[in-house]
């Protein structure tokens, strides 16, 4: 969609007041000044952030319960979708991100949207975070599905929402994950890419299969 259309979306299926709107403008301001020298989002999406960043972001709102969630967003790198989310709904909202250089800039982010008193940031690698329990996890770009629950089903409880935008392989993805993982997932399309999905469901464990295996391997030792 256009970026007039993108910002159309938005109002249309949030509720946005001025005070937000506002906010949108001045993130989008500081990520457009700040990936003038660290690269924080692909080039060539500079001139679609409504499009390519905030509405892509913003649509995992759509699947996610009424009311305020303890919310995990794994590799947030310059903020997508955690800040976004953390912008337009009440949730409380973790952004896990390694880097050094994007750490600092979600730091400044997060001052200067005044979003500290519901937005924390885990700088560190996903693999050092304290384990808990989330009611949502959303991760975009972050890893490959298989990679993703072995980091994450630690944050995970039966009733966890996982909200993943998987591009065109969503399908594949989770076929692919199958012989490992026990889950309830299906696949959205995304309103920014009509060919891409979002895997939305709850993970609830691994296959007997594999934990039988698991069991056998760990007898052996
Ligand atoms: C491809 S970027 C995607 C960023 C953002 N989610 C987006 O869609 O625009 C992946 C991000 O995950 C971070 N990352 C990669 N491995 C990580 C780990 N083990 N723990 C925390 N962050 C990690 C990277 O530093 C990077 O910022």
């Amino acid at each position: 969609m256009t970026e007039e259309e993108a910002r159309r979306w938005l109002k249309d299926h949030f509720t946005v007041s001025r005070e937000t709107e506002e906010k949108l403008e001045t993130f989008i301001a500081f990520l457009k000044r700040e990936a003038e020298s660290q690269n924080l989002i692909a080039a060539s999406t500079l001139a679609h952030i409504w499009d390519r960043h905030i509405v892509d972001s913003a649509q995992l709102l759509r699947f996610c319960p009424e009311g305020p969630q303890n919310w995990i967003d794994l590799g947030s790198g310059a903020g997508f979708p955690g800040l976004v989310v953390a912008l337009l709904g009440p949730h409380r909202v973790t952004l896990v991100e390694s880097r050094g250089r994007r750490i600092d800039y979600l730091q400044r982010a997060v001052a200067l949207l005044d979003l500290e008193s519901r937005v924390t940031i885990a700088g560190m690698p996903l693999e050092r975070v304290e384990t808990a329990p989330y009611s949502v996890i959303s991760a975009r770009a972050f890893a490959p599905l298989d990679r993703l629950f072995d980091l994450a089903a630690r944050f995970s409880t039966n009733k966890t929402l996982w909200l993943l935008p998987k591009g065109r392989n969503a399908a594949k993805e989770w076929e692919g994950v199958q012989p490992v993982w026990r889950g309830e997932f299906r696949i959205e399309s995304s309103v920014t890419d009509a060919e891409a999905g979002i895997l939305v469901g709850h993970l609830t464990g691994k296959t007997e299969k594999h934990t039988a295996a698991a069991a056998k391997r760990h007898q052996r030792r």
